[in-house]
């Protein structure tokens, strides 16, 4: 990952965060309370807006880390970091969903990308804004061919640890000890891995016969699918589980040790034999080590193979949809 031999010092861990709105804010403050970074930019077009949530996330570093903090309304000062989190963008409206936001976000990234890259060349870049699969698409593609596959998306981490915490509220078990994974888009065709999830490292039905049946578990999909509708519907924006599940991905990136999560990365076509093309969306992925960011592909049965390739469509026509706005973006700019 961190090619030229430039692998960071284990006390120099820098990390970017383009766009300190609601989630960025939520990110930054994970980021600081666990510690994961030694230094810190803080980046959005907004004037003042960086600054004031510098400013005020400034105050909490003596409870917390020591991190150097900056702040800019520039790209420029994301330049040498490890990973750059996006997070730039328009979010849905109530009743909007998150492919709606397409148009809008390619051409915001189009501005970030490909100057990002040229001071960062060896940064992992970590996209969150939505929708997440389809904009980390066209982020790699913004990247250029030696980045690319140094582009992840958030896409199901969070997903996965609502099916988690739904899981384990419904079994009455904690949440450390159910294993659970969604998988393919971040978004309405999502789909959960039932037949590799486990409680304890035993299958579901060991636990209950309950999470078994089609009932109930069609029932907790549904939640975890209308987990952000239901938030937004409320508060406006998500943005606490987001910002966790962030700070816990670039923990792990930045990891000497292997981990596992279910994030958005290029699916070789032919990977699932029903998915002939190559399409962007979440499966598990090792992160930390060596940085080789490889996916692991799950055993699933085949009505999860026929979901996932039903999702896998989905994504395949918005990247087809992606490509149009990209050209127009990149036609107007060349
Ligand atoms: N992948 C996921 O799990 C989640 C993704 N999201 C997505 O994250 C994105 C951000 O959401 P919020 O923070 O709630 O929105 P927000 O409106 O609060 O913040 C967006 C920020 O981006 C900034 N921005 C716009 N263009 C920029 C540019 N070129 N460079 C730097 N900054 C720029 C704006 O000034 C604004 O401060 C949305 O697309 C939302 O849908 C939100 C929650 C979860
Ligand atoms: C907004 C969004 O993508 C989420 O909270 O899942």
């Amino acid at each position: 990952m961190y090619e030229d031999g430039e692998e960071p010092k284990n006390h120099v861990r820098r990390i970017s965060v383009v766009g300190m709105g609601r989630v960025g804010t939520a990110i930054a403050n994970a980021i600081a309370r666990r510690g994961t970074a030694t230094h810190l930019a803080l980046i959005d077009v907004q004037p003042n807006r960086a600054q004031s949530e510098a400013l005020d996330l400034q105050d909490t570093i003596p409870f917390l880390n020591p991190l150097q903090l900056t702040h800019s309304t520039e790209i420029s000062a994301s330049k040498g970091s490890h990973i750059i989190i996006i997070t730039a963008g328009a979010r849905q409206r109530p009743g909007e969903s998150r492919l709606d936001l397409l148009g809008r976000n390619v051409s915001i990234l189009s501005s970030i990308i490909p100057p990002a890259v040229k001071l960062s060349p060896n940064a992992v870049f970590l996209v969150v804004s939505n929708p997440c699969d389809v904009l980390t698409y066209v982020a790699a593609r913004l990247a250029g061919e030696k980045a690319a596959h140094r582009v992840i998306g958030s896409g199901t981490n969070l997903d996965s640890a609502r099916l988690v915490s739904a899981l384990s509220r419904r079994a009455d078990i904690a949440a450390r000890e159910v294993n659970a994974v969604i998988i393919g888009e971040h978004g309405d065709s999502s789909v959960a891995a039932w037949s590799i999830a486990t409680i304890s490292g035993l299958p579901l039905r060991a636990i209950s016969t309950d999470l078994e049946t089609e009932i109930i578990r069609e029932q907790l999909l549904r939640e975890v699918r209308g987990a952000a509708s239901e938030i937004i519907k409320y508060k406006g924006y998500t943005a606490t589980g987001v910002g966790e599940s962030c700070a816990d991905l670039a923990a792990c990136i930045l990891s000497g040790s292997i981990h596992v999560r279910p994030v958005t990365t290029r699916i070789p076509g032919g990977t699932f034999p029903v998915i002939t093309e190559s399409i962007y969306f979440s499966m598990p992925v090792r992160l930390g080590g060596s940085g080789d960011m490889g996916i692991l592909v799950p055993k699933l049965d085949e009505r999860e193979l026929a979901l996932l390739s039903k999702s896998a469509s989905v994504l395949l026509a918005a990247q087809q949809d992606a490509d149009v706005h990209l050209e127009r973006v990149l036609g107007s700019t060349t």
